[in-house]
């Protein structure tokens, strides 16, 4: 069975760079054959991918990720983790895996096929199962992202919502996967590499993001393609971000929009369907090869590049010109030419924008971060000319109207018998004195009897339980709604899962009701303590069943200290210290 040829460049397309590893790695298979492997892909066991596995997929198989064949075996991925290479020594620092459960593991060995399917089951490709095994993901949290804290969004998802077991072996595609949005604005490495061809360009100077872009950024792009007389090719990732980024629909609007800004014929969009790790440095380096791919001559890598934010301490993973250091240190060996750009600032008194380090002492400096600018949308006040476009506002107001409240979940956790329940619904009485928002309950006891029906109290199951609460909680919380949650959720990264579905969308408010054991049991209101004790109900919370403490909620109550009424007050006001609700 062989795979697509790759592109025979010719012409123009010579004076393009070269791929990765030399060779444009295209893992669909000519059309009969994908059709063939598609027929007999009914009988494999099927693996339904989650969002980055689907991205990762589909980079492979267009050949962005160059020169990989397929999800990573042992020893590249070893290799990868320890010195960002693969084994045979081509630099590649971003680990590219296909994780799966212990159990789904469990019936395959080396030579077996998987199909892999996107959300609704379509088969999009066939993986050759080379090499199965257990990686060490805490070790490598800490040598890809340099850190275990779950505050950086690649570790949370690494420790708490990737398989335990890896699969390694090629890949060979079936179809792509589909996209209904922006049609016209995808592009393979293949399709990409034509225009450029067809139209001429050949020093092309890319530029990655995740955010709308300003006018700080059009004078950065600006000012580097001309730094290097290049063309501009804008590739934002719109495959998954960090988590609280706008969304992609509206970004590409205002992509769209602001399009205009540049000189005619000297600028490009696509779309880049990557799911980010937010991995600073290294990712910084994997998006390098990825655009080197796409047929880009010059990457440009600004202050911060692919940066998570803040750890649990408040201070930066990485030093802002971490990654620009990292590239130049690899740029012989990289290929793809990296253009270092300060941070672009406004000096009033010019009125332009210049690099950080331009500016004098006697300048006038100003910006406006991300979080003043979600203030300034949310209160609907003025946004400065010199900070964006027109075009580009509107378009952000229309998504995020002025004081459109913002979606958040209440979520009780705690001992049986400890109040959530109760809590819950003096919370919800009080929310409804005071205004008509929407509210859903999501209690514990009736969840169970419709949500998680049938699910019992092992390990599993409650986790079940508690990410079905968190992945409903999270829809409510997306189009603005109050969702109170009043589970035991006796374990924390099951917590945790939950509160990263809900701030994808809005505000996690996690409330431990910290009543004590022995008030819980004296209560036995359903009188399940009593028939734990005697052994009539095995894994009974708190009994002979773990309750993990909440190490860092946003209140801790004793559920025992003062009446229902006055302790529902307490969590009202630090709603409303939160911002998330008026009065
Ligand atoms: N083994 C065991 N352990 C704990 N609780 C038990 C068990 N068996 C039944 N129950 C009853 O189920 C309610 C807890 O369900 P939850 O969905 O909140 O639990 S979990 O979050 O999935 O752990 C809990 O309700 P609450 O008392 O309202 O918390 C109990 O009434
Ligand atoms: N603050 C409180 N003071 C006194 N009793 C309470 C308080 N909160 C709850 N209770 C009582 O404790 C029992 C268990 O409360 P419940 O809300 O059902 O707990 P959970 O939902 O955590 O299992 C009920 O009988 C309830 O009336």
């Amino acid at each position: 069975m062989s795979l697509t040829a790759p592109a025979a460049d010719a012409g123009a397309a010579d004076l393009l760079i070269a791929p990765h590893g030399g060779v444009l790695k295209e893992l669909h298979l000519p059309p009969q054959e994908a059709e063939a492997l598609k027929q007999r892909s009914g009988s494999l066991p099927a693996l339904d991918l989650d969002t980055r596995q689907l991205c990762d997929l589909e980079l492979l198989l267009s050949g962005a990720f160059s020169p990989l064949e397929g999800f990573l075996c042992r020893a590249d991925y070893n290799r990868v983790v320890e010195e960002m290479r693969l084994a045979d020594g081509t630099l590649w620092p971003m680990p590219i895996t296909l994780d799966v459960s212990e159990a789904f593991s469990a019936g395959l060995s080396p030579g077996s096929e998987v199909v892999l399917r996107d959300g609704q089951g379509v088969p999009l490709a066939v993986l050759e199962v080379q090499d199965i095994y257990w990686p060490d993901r805490l070790h490598e949290a800490q040598r890809v992202f340099g850190t275990s804290d779950r505050t950086h969004p690649g570790v949370a998802e690494l420790l708490d919502r990737t398989g335990p077991v890896y699969l390694g072996g090629r890949v060979r595609g079936i179809q792509p996967p589909a996209h209904y949005d922006f049609t016209e604005l995808r592009d393979t490495p293949r399709s990409l590499r034509a225009w450029f061809a067809a139209n001429g360009w050949s020093r092309i100077v890319a530029f990655q993001t995740r955010n709308p872009m300003h006018r700080a950024h059009r004078e950065l792009t600006l000012r580097a393609a001309r730094q290097v007389g290049a063309k501009l090719l804008i590739q934002p990732s719109v495959g998954r971000t960090k988590p609280g980024d706008v969304d992609h629909y509206t970004r590409v609007r205002c992509y769209r929009a602001l399009l205009p800004q540049y000189p005619e014929g000297s600028a490009r969009l696509s779309l880049l369907p990557l799911a980010m790790r937010m991995g600073g440095p290294r990712e910084a380096l994997w998006h390098a090869i990825i655009r080197k791919n796409y047929g880009a001559s010059h990457f440009i890598v600004g202050r911060d590049h692919a940066g998570p934010g803040k750890d649990a301490q408040g201070r930066p993973f990485y030093g802002p010109f971490e990654a620009q250091q990292l590239l130049e240190r690899h740029q012989a060996e990289l290929g793809i030419r990296i253009v270092p750009f300060p941070a672009m600032v406004y000096v009033v008194n010019r009125d332009a924008y210049l690099p950080a380090d331009e500016v004098g002492l006697d300048d006038q400096v100003r910006d406006i971060s991300g979080t003043e600018l979600r203030r300034h949308l949310h209160e609907g006040t003025e946004i400065p000319a010199w900070f964006s476009f027109p075009e580009v506002v509107k378009i952000l107001r229309e998504r995020h109207p002025a004081h459109a409240p913002r979606g958040f979940a209440l979520f009780f956790t705690g001992l049986s018998g400890a109040g959530k329940s109760t809590l819950a619904q003096a919370v919800v009485a009080q929310l409804l004195e005071h205004s008509s928002r929407p509210v859903t309950v999501l209690d514990g006891d009736e969840v169970r009897r419709h949500l998680s029906r049938g699910l019992g109290f092992s390990r599993e199951d409650r986790d079940a339980n508690v990410t079905r609460i968190g992945y409903v909680a999270s829809e409510i919380v997306r189009h603005g709604g109050i969702a109170v949650c009043a589970p035991i959720a006796p374990y924390a990264s099951a917590r945790r899962e939950a509160r990263a579905l809900v701030e994808a969308h809005g505000a996690f408010v996690e409330i431990h009701v910290a009543t004590p054991l022995e008030v819980c049991e004296a209560r036995d209101r359903k009188g399940l303590y009593a028939q734990a004790r005697a052994g009539r109900i095995a894994h009974f919370t708190g009994i002979s069943d773990p309750y993990e403490v909440p190490e860092n909620p946003e209140l801790r109550l004793d559920g025992s200290a003062a009446d229902p009424v006055a302790l529902a007050r307490q969590i009202l006001a630090l709603l409303r210290n939160r911002g998330l609700i008026g009065g």
